[in-house]
């Protein structure tokens, strides 16, 4: 007997899905056993890329995660509720689960997971973290006998486009944002992608896998790509880096109390691997013991990439499901019950780049060296390149610094006649 799906939500992950499903000649023989059951939809005369009968579509969605005939929800609709309702419904009602929702998954993973333990079911979630890209199924099986130290990546298509394109064609950001939602690779409300919020849900999720326990997302420090000017970008490429969003999770100086989360624009040397990982391309760099590094690479977003990954993760429930033992299987089920404790941003060693406005007076360079020395902050670089107007630009790059003490060091330096302002502070990898 086929396995049957009920699919929530028919957008361009849902729409790629099934036409990945319609089409499986060539693929993996047991998706010919998967049945496209139910769909469900908002506005059921919406026009649709894939044709399926008027008796599969519905607007209830509450009906397709009560029907005992539905072997396994998949949820690719999005947004917190209904979605996390539905989840938690299918899951009560002994449906496995296939979703692709990270916001969902980061604010609600310990309900949902306690939830499917009880119930003996599966919540799969490939396509919630890299798009296309397999990196959950291997956080969660094959690297799951390395002790793991580093997890780092680009891991949101949307400003990854963005970044790329201002850095290779000047392009101006709002333009570039507009061609990353007609591409599909943006959230429905991309401020999540822009303000950085959608990467922190995916560190939140790979870290939770790399280290061992629950992350609160409230602890994973935030900023986005907004601030990021085109002067940046130029100062970047002088400089030997480029601006990437990176999400980073690592113990610090290898110390496992010391567990830092965090998403923020970053100055990449060109030299390193995630530098020349552009477009809606992501990658996930894992670093662990005994392996070392090992890198994910591909399609972080788009109808096409995010199918496969949902498509996997359907196609592990049906051969879960054919397999018949009762006894779940452990690499597949969440088996946290304790919360990481994270590092706050203030402890994080690391090095700044910081762009000066200033006065045009004799002396500020020193001034500003001895506010950085008063802190302990030593510097690496100091470049006075130019004006803007009638203000000299300055920029710095520090060596290794305490963040709190780095901050610390800009407010005596905001308070100096001299400074007209400091336009752009960005950590530098
Ligand atoms: N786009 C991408 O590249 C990626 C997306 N994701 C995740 O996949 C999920 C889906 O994203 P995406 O396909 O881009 O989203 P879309 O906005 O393109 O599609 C959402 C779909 O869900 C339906 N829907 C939403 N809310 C409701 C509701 N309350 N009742 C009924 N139907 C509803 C919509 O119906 P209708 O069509 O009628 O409006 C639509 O078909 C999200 O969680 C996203 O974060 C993950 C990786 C990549
Ligand atoms: N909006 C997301 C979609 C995939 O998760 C992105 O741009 O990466
Ligand atoms: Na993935």
């Amino acid at each position: 007997m086929g396995v049957k799906l009920g699919i929530l939500g028919l957008g361009t992950v849902g729409t790629g899905t099934v036409q990945l499903l319609q089409d499986a000649v060539g693929r993996h023989p047991l998706l010919g056993e998967i049945e496209i059951y139910r769909v469900g939809v908002r506005s059921p005369d919406k026009p649709r890329a894939v044709e399926l009968p008027q008796s599969v579509i519905t607007t209830d969605l509450a009906e397709i995660v009560n029907d005992p005939a539905v072997d396994i929800v998949v949820e690719v609709m999005g947004g917190l509720e209904p979605a996390r309702s539905l989840l938690l419904q299918a899951i009560k009602n002994g449906k496995h689960v296939v979703t692709a929702n990270k916001a969902a998954i980061s604010r609600f993973g310990a309900e949902i997971f306690n939830a499917a333990n009880e119930a003996g079911v599966y919540v799969m979630l490939e396509a919630a973290v890299g798009g296309g890209i397999p990196v959950i199924q291997p956080l969660k099986q094959a690297l799951s006998v390395n002790r793991i130290n580093t997890v780092i990546g680009i891991v949101n298509g949307t400003t990854n486009y963005i970044l790329t394109r201002m850095q290779t064609e000047g392009s101006d950001f709002g333009d570039v944002l507009a061609d990353a939602q007609r591409l599909g690779y943006a959230e429905a409300d991309p401020t999540a992608d822009v303000d950085g919020l959608d990467a922190a849900d995916k560190i939140a999720i790979l870290a939770s896998l790399g280290f061992g326990g629950r992350i609160h997302l409230q602890d994973v420090y935030c900023e986005g790509i907004r601030q990021v000017s085109k002067t940046d970008i130029t100062y970047a490429e002088k400089l030997g880096f480029v601006i990437k969003l990176l999400a980073i999770a690592q113990y610090q100086n290898n110390d496992h109390s010391q567990l830092s989360v965090r998403v923020h624009p970053t100055f990449v040397p060109k030299s390193h691997p995630l530098a020349s990982v552009n477009g809606v391309y992501n990658a996930i760099l894992v670093e662990g013991e005994p392996i070392g590094q090992v890198m994910f690479f591909g399609p972080g977003a788009g109808a096409g990439a995010t199918a496969s990954a949902v498509t996997s993760d359907i196609l592990s429930l049906t051969a879960a499901l054919k397999s018949n033992t009762a006894a779940p299987n452990p690499l597949l089920t969440c088996r946290h019950e304790d919360y990481c404790q994270v590092t706050p941003i203030s402890e994080l060693v690391t090095r700044f780049y910081a762009r000066f406005l200033t006065k045009d007076h004799p002396g500020v360079i020193g001034k500003l060296g001895t506010c950085f020395g008063n802190h302990g902050v030593s510097l690496e670089s100091v470049v006075q390149t130019g004006f803007q107007g009638a203000l000299a630009e300055i920029v710095v790059v520090t060596h290794d610094v305490q963040e709190g003490n780095f901050r610390q060091a800009l407010e005596e330096i905001r308070s100096l006649e001299a400074i007209d302002s400091i336009p752009s502070i960005l950590r530098v990898l």
